[in-house]
């Protein structure tokens, strides 16, 4: 079953999200050298600058140094284009790490970006999943109006994205959500997860909550990931987001 974190603004929604991974990197490095985690780009960005490097109770207890951050998925843009999830997290969040002790940082190798060719778009794509660890400690997820995450699509046109078994990381073409060519993590990589995180904020987001907590659509992708690894699944949204969910006891 899934856990659900519903927070007020007083609740301080990025706060409790950095306290979770702060207790997730010292479970890892009570047992490892290393913290591995992935993460979204979108809305989730902003709160992790809140809850890691702005509330400095919780920055000053994160070992940088020994975390390694991978990308759920990314858009093929180059690094400093502003549709960059890679782009976006060296803005909010690495370039305010002003001590030496830095995270290794695993970007898509944009030497390979070759403008709509195909063949490039797969070899960036396999490419990323050379780099992907086996299992990763920590996902850190988003949620799209449209039910997605990272990027995989609701929708029979992204159906190959949902029921791939093998291949870890996968070119995802013709995204709903611009821009159109992307790399996106598939579920084995979910599988073999320890811990995922949801984390939704806004009015926006409120038909798509009560789509996936009360109708339970297994056809959008976060609803499928609610049902398939449920037990290693906790959701920090806001009140607004959640405000049309009519079960409230998850
Ligand atoms: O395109 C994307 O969207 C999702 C959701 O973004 P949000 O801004 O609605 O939170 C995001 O998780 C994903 O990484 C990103 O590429």
């Amino acid at each position: 079953m899934v856990t659900v974190y519903v927070h007020s603004e007083a609740d301080n929604l990025p706060k409790k999200l950095g306290q979770y991974i702060l207790n997730q990197q010292n479970k890892t490095l009570s047992r490892s050298n290393t913290f591995k985690i992935a993460i979204s780009g979108g809305s989730l960005i902003n709160v992790l600058r809140l809850g890691l490097i702005e509330n400095k109770n919780i920055s000053s207890k994160i070992k940088w140094d020994h975390w390694e951050i991978y990308f759920v998925d990314e858009r093929i843009v180059p690094l400093n284009h502003p549709d960059s999830n890679y782009g976006a997290f060296k803005v909010a969040v690495l370039d305010n790490l002003t001590n030496s002790k830095l995270p290794k940082v695993f970007p898509i190798n944009e030497s390979l970006i070759n403008n709509n060719n195909k063949s490039s778009h797969i070899k960036i794509a396999e490419d990323y999943e050379k780099l992907l660890p086996k299992q990763l400690d920590s996902l850190l997820l988003g949620c799209g109006p449209d039910g997605h995450t990272c990027s995989l699509f609701p929708g029979l046109k992204h159906k190959y994205l949902l029921e791939e078994q093998t291949k870890r990381v996968m070119w995802c073409h013709d995204s709903p959500k611009p821009p159109s060519d992307r790399i996106t993590i598939t579920l084995p990589v979910l599988n073999d997860s320890v811990e995922i995180a949801f984390v939704t904020e806004g009015e926006s987001k409120q038909s798509i909550m009560h789509e996936i907590f009360d109708l339970k659509d297994l056809n959008l992708p976060t609803a499928l990931i609610n049902a398939l690894y449920g037990d290693k699944v906790t959701w920090f949204v806001n009140d607004k987001a959640f405000a049309k969910v009519e079960n409230k006891d998850i």
